[in-house]
């Protein structure tokens, strides 16, 4: 379970990137986190993932208020979530193979196991050709698998992507998405940012959707998606 309360992010003096966020996901939910550019999708989602400290507010993770965590416990909270990073964050001198046996290794799993799962995890993105080539060597579609496969190579409790199917042919994004539905049925709870509405309408799961570092609409997975009269204040 996934808690925030009054979850409020300043980087700056007079702008909030996030205001009195209150938010609730249970083990094992779905959910896409949407809104304009610049709404605070990849703000909550650091929060989460501890790249940023709220300015105000609690959040806890699995009953942890990782808000009150000494930086050193942090890894270890990390080395449970799977995140698929907006820019990647791939290892360029390292190998494809290399980059997703890396959470493993800090997991300090076997050698053997390693390799298992990183062959399993590569074959699933379908880049299990490509293991000895280097993320530089690689299109923008194939560098984004490398990031889901690193991600979700550890079994992660939670799943975190921003913008992961944003490069990606609608055909590869639909791949990518039965992928994390793999998981979420694995028992990942999985949080996704994303503009893309088509995908919102063809996956229908949980919607929260972000205006101005504000919470202005949190659906469950069948309600009607947001209608064209919404789309110009979701300015896409
Ligand atoms: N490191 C930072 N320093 C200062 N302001 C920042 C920083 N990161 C984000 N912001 C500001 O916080 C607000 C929210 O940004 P954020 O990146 O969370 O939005 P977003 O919804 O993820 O946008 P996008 O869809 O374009 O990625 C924006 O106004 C942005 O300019």
């Amino acid at each position: 379970m996934i808690q925030l309360h009054n979850v409020c992010k300043s980087y700056q003096k007079d702008s909030a990137a996030l205001e009195e966020i209150n938010l609730k996901i249970p083990k094992g939910d779905f959910v896409y986190i949407t809104g304009a550019s610049g709404a605070g999708k990849s703000t909550l989602l650091k929060l989460l993932y501890c790249a940023e400290k709220p300015s105000r507010g609690q959040i806890l993770i699995d009953g942890q208020n990782v808000t009150r965590m000494g930086l050193g416990r942090i890894p270890r909270l990390r080395r449970r979530l799977g995140i698929v990073f907006q820019d990647f964050k791939l290892l360029n001198r390292r190998t494809v193979f290399e980059n997703v046996a890396f959470p493993l290794e800090v997991q300090g799993r076997k050698r053997y196991e390693v390799s298992k799962k990183v062959f399993h995890t590569l074959k699933m993105v379908g880049l299990e050709h490509k293991l000895q080539r280097h993320p530089l060597e690689l299109s923008g579609g194939e560098q984004q698998r490398v990031a889901v496969a690193r991600a979700l190579v550890i079994d992660p409790v939670v799943l975190i992507a921003d913008e992961p199917t944003g490069n990606l042919d609608p055909e590869v994004a639909l791949e990518i998405m039965e992928l994390f539905k793999g998981a979420n049925a694995r028992g990942s709870t999985v949080l996704l940012a994303t503009h893309d509405r088509e995908m919102i309408r063809r996956i229908p799961r949980r919607v929260i959707t972000l205006d101005q570092g504000r919470l202005v609409d949190d659906r469950a997975p069948y309600d009607t998606v947001p209608g064209e009269e919404e789309a110009e204040r979701w300015e896409l």
